[in-house]
């Protein structure tokens, strides 16, 4: 029965107007993620960023690290963040993570939701050194949180609401950034921690 449980994640196409997103359950399983959330845990160098928005400065509601080839830093509401050189556990799941997409990445953005209070609020990683059509992929270790996208415009149609879970990846390609948004929102029921790793290109 163990054989059951070694097959390889399938890609879920999750069918969007102007969007092209695939999720993977099931990318990693235990004890890998629990492994990988642990040593994450421990030896990365956990910031709480200042943002500015609209001149006023805030403390981000979750902790974040940068990772990524020389060169790579990347600017976003203010905060130039220049990228940690790639751990050996980092490339590791990098190099698995450019299998599994048939994309190359140059840098990671480790996202640490402490708990059900943690979130990222409405935005599309649009930024012009990500290039027009980004392809960013998206792994959860730890707690599932709902992972949120509405569109820019379209206001008939539903918001998605994807449940990630533990060892899940998400593909956003396509016109995804730049016609939808996507947040993580605070939750209600106590939660405990999620890391959540973007793979993305910056264009140096
Ligand atoms: O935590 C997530 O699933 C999303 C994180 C995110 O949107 C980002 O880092 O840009
Ligand atoms: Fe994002």
């Amino acid at each position: 029965m163990d054989t059951l449980f070694d097959t390889p994640g399938i890609w879920e196409t999750i069918p969007a107007i102007d969007a092209e997103l695939r999720v993977m359950p099931g990318f990693y399983r235990q004890p890998d993620t629990a492994a990988f959330m642990q040593q994450l845990l421990e030896e990365t160098p956990w910031q709480q960023e200042t943002i500015t928005l609209w001149g006023k400065q805030h403390l981000q509601p979750r902790l974040s690290a940068w990772y990524g080839d020389p060169g790579s830093s990347y600017a976003y509401s203010g905060v130039v963040l220049e990228p940690h050189p790639w751990t050996e556990i980092l490339q590791r799941i990098k190099s698995d993570v450019e299998a599994a997409t048939s994309t190359r990445y140059n840098s990671v953005l480790l996202n640490l939701y402490r708990d059900e209070n943690d979130s990222v609020g409405w935005h599309s990683d649009a930024e012009p050194a990500l290039g027009s059509c980004p392809v960013i992929a998206s792994l959860t270790l730890g707690e599932s949180r709902t992972f949120r996208l509405r569109h820019k415009l379209r206001k008939d149609l539903k918001p998605l609401l994807l449940d990630l879970a533990d060892g899940s990846l998400l593909l956003m390609a396509g016109k995804t950034q730049h016609c939808w948004q996507h947040a993580v929102l605070k939750e209600r029921a106590p939660r405990g921690p999620r890391i959540n790793l973007t793979f993305r290109t910056i264009r140096t």
